[in-house]
């Protein structure tokens, strides 16, 4: 790949820029970036990464490999709009809008298109996103590995098919949120029950990273590792107690069960009654 485009230039492209320059797939140069309005925006973006911006679209998508579409739902329309007569069927468009289908995306460009919907997650700014991957027929078997080889240098990548990515979107792509949910009610916690923050930090963290390897390692479901926590009588019962009290564990199901619905009714933003990719039956 040559040229990498990003229109929009906001927290996930920053994310993604981050992940691929530090990677070394491709110099900062090569990566282009555009966004509405926020021109110091993409001057930090340009001191930070040494990628290369512009509001000039006819420049931005010049000799462009791969576009990727990294504006919030709601402007998507407006965007394709502008750049419609830019994407050519050579490039390869990637889609990290949640809940946009790829049949939209092709219907607001007026074309076919050669599309990829990625859902990643921040943690692609320090190469650890979880991302979910679907591609329409246009896509090469070519670019199908190069979409592959740039999401693999943020991070962890699987191909779904496209009606699972708002479930992903659910999961994944919000689930590093629900973590510092938690990571804030433990940090909550500490204050209360005695420890310093920046010690009780430390702590958190470790504890996260412990148990993450835990479950990576380990052949155990976690409920098992969570049992082995549990001493009859212990603190680990006596916490576990009051938060089965509070339906904790059901409100984190509700919790990517609405998040997955949500993400099924942004897809309706691009304004078109494809938007909503069903479950074959
Ligand atoms: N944040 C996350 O954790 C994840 C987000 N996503 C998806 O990524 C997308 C972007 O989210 P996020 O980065 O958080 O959003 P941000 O609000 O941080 O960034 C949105 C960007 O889009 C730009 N923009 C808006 N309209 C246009 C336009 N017409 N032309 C060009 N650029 C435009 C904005 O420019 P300006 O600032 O000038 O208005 C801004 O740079 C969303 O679709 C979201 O669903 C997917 C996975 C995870
Ligand atoms: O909250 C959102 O809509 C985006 C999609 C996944 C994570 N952030």
């Amino acid at each position: 790949m040559k040229k990498l485009v990003f229109v929009g230039a906001g927290s996930m492209a920053e994310a993604m820029i981050s992940g691929i320059g530090a990677s070394g797939l491709l110099p900062g140069k090569q990566i282009w970036a555009t966004n509405k309005q926020d021109a110091d925006r993409l001057r930090i973006l340009e001191q930070r990464f040494g990628i290369t911006t512009t509001y000039d679209l006819g420049q931005l998508f010049e000799n462009a490999d791969a576009i990727v579409l990294a504006m919030k739902p709601k402007d998507a329309a407006i965007a394709m709009e502008e750049i419609k007569h830019y994407l050519t069927e050579g490039m390869l468009v990637i889609s990290v809008l949640a809940g946009v289908a790829i049949e939209a995306i092709e219907a607001a460009a007026e074309k076919s298109l050669a599309v990829t919907r990625a859902m990643p997650n921040t943690s692609a700014a320090i190469g650890k996103s979880a991302t979910a991957l679907a591609v329409n027929s246009h896509v090469s078997d070519a670019q199908r590995k190069l979409v592959q080889e740039l999401f693999n240098t943020i991070g962890l990548t699987t191909f779904v098919e496209e009606y699972q990515l708002d479930a992903v979107t659910g999961l994944s792509g919000s689930g590093p949120a629900y973590i510092y949910y938690l990571v804030e009610a433990m940090e909550k916690s500490a204050a209360e029950i005695g420890l310093e923050k920046q010690t009780a930090k430390q702590l958190i963290i470790q504890t996260l990273l412990g148990a993450a390897e835990m479950l990576t390692q380990s052949d155990k479901e976690p409920a098992q590792l969570r049992f082995e926590v549990t001493s009859p009588g212990g603190t680990t019962e006596a916490g576990i107690k009051v938060l089965e009290q509070n339906g904790v564990q059901s409100a984190f199901v509700s919790c990517i069960k609405e998040a997955t619905a949500q993400s099924k009714k942004l897809g309706a933003l691009l304004g078109n009654e494809l938007s909503a990719v069903k479950r074959p039956l």
